[in-house]
């Protein structure tokens, strides 16, 4: 029997509104799902973004103005007082720079934040990290095909190798180690420079300093590491076929410089009044320094950059033997510590209350002098500031930053 017509129509008017109804239910659901989504993606956001904002910047501070004729360098220690002038200089003359740096606490961290700073206000982004994190060295890696890395990070200082000699073997060693195993790692393999010491030289009492001297009587543990570093990138260049440049720096100085350095706590304490103790040797024996401005050392820093030749690894193979090299970057004119004294006394127009001790035997050497005739040939490196007029310029910065910091 046929339904009554009023039924079909009763039905048909249900499965439209049942359809309508799911319809309505769907374009409800997607949108509550839309809008209870939006607040935990805005969530994601923060994360997301500042990840790839992040990588971003990392892209954007390692692209050099000129593609074809740049480099694009990563600098290990970049807000250290060596990493941050070289940074610098490299922006400045438009290679692409990239920092990275764990901001440690072995001095004032916060003048490493202001280093930082400055190098962000001239386009080098430092990221923070230790240079034993693989993961985030490989990352770099990953995002940007360095051709050269500055190898600056370090735990430096001598005598602080009695208090935590730990911290020397984590970033000396262990770091080192770790860094060069990403260059290695790497595809294209980049060339590096780094950091050695001229502490390697300890007891060698044959002057001038040169390449060719014994280097192995360290008198710190300091220096031992770093020699340790230059056996360890003899090893890292034969095996894998990475082009290592090895710097020995002489007591560096100069604006931007260490708290922990003499000629740095000196000043400090000189102003405030408070006493300093000049260590002297046997027999009221001077201690002396080839103290070296940090802008002959950029310069030397950069040449060595730009002398490099490329690694000669890729994929597990070697095709050839790398360069391995070792310069001393240093002044070639040792000053006695009681000199430099005057020279800070006339500087600062005071009078400084000194307590001359022994020297004690806690990794300091009597004195370091570099023969630079290697660096001079090979990189044309030609130190000419001589330590009164550095001086004068680090005294100029240390007035203007600390006056600066007060306000
Ligand atoms: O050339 C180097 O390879 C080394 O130079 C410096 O080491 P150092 O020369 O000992 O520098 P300072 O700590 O500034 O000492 C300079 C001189 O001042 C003397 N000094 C230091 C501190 C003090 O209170 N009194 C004092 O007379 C030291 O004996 C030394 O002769 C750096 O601190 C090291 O990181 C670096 O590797």
């Amino acid at each position: 029997m046929d339904k009554p017509i009023h039924t079909h129509r009763f039905r048909y008017r249900c499965s439209i509104t049942k359809l309508i109804f799911c319809w309505f239910t769907i374009l409800l659901a997607f949108f509550f799902f839309f809008l209870l989504k939006t607040p935990s993606s805005n969530a994601n956001h923060r994360v997301l973004p500042s990840l790839s904002t992040w990588e971003i910047v990392v892209v954007q501070s390692a692209k050099p103005r000129d593609n074809s004729t740049g480099h694009s360098v990563l600098v290990t220690g970049a807000a250290g007082f060596v990493g941050t002038h070289v940074s610098l200089a490299l922006k400045e003359r438009g290679d692409g720079v990239v920092g990275i740096d764990n901001f440690n606490k072995y001095y004032d961290p916060s003048l490493k934040r202001r280093r930082s700073d400055l190098l962000l206000r001239n386009g080098v982004f430092v990221l923070e990290a230790d240079i034993n994190d693989s993961e985030k060295l490989a990352k770099l890696f990953r995002l940007v095909k360095f051709t050269h890395v500055v190898h600056l990070a370090a735990q430096a200082g001598v005598r602080y190798a009695l208090k935590n000699p730990a911290s020397y073997v984590h970033s000396n060693i262990a770091g080192l180690v770790n860094v060069f195993e990403v260059c290695k790692s790497a595809n294209p393999q980049p060339s590096i420079v780094w950091a050695s010491s001229s502490s390697v030289y300890g007891l060698n009492s044959k002057v001038p300093f040169s390449e060719e001297d014994r280097a192995d009587q360290p008198a710190s543990l300091y220096a031992a590491t770093k020699k340790a570093g230059e056996e360890i990138a003899h090893a890292y260049n034969h095996i894998h076929g990475l082009s290592i440049t090895g710097l020995r720096f002489f007591t560096v100085y100069g604006p931007w410089g260490r708290p922990d350095m003499m000629y740095f706590s000196f000043t400090k304490n000189m102003l405030r009044g408070k006493p300093i103790v000049v260590f002297e040797g046997p027999d009221h024996g001077s201690v002396a320094r080839d103290f070296t401005y940090i802008d002959d050392v950029v310069k030397g820093c950069l040449a060595a950059l730009d002398t490099a030749e490329k690694s000669t690894g890729s994929g597990g193979r070697v095709e050839g033997r790398a360069q391995l090299r070792v310069f001393n970057l240093g002044n070639t004119s040792p000053v006695p510590v009681s000199e430099v004294v005057s020279i800070m006394e006339r500087l600062l127009r005071v009078k400084a209350k000194k307590v001359v001790a022994p020297m004690p035997r806690n990794g300091d050497v009597l004195f370091t002098h570099a023969n630079i005739s290697l660096a001079r040939r090979e990189l044309g490196y030609m130190p000419t500031t001589d330590l009164k007029t550095g001086l004068r310029k680090f005294v100029n910065w240390y007035l203007a930053y600390y006056s600066e910091s007060k306000r």
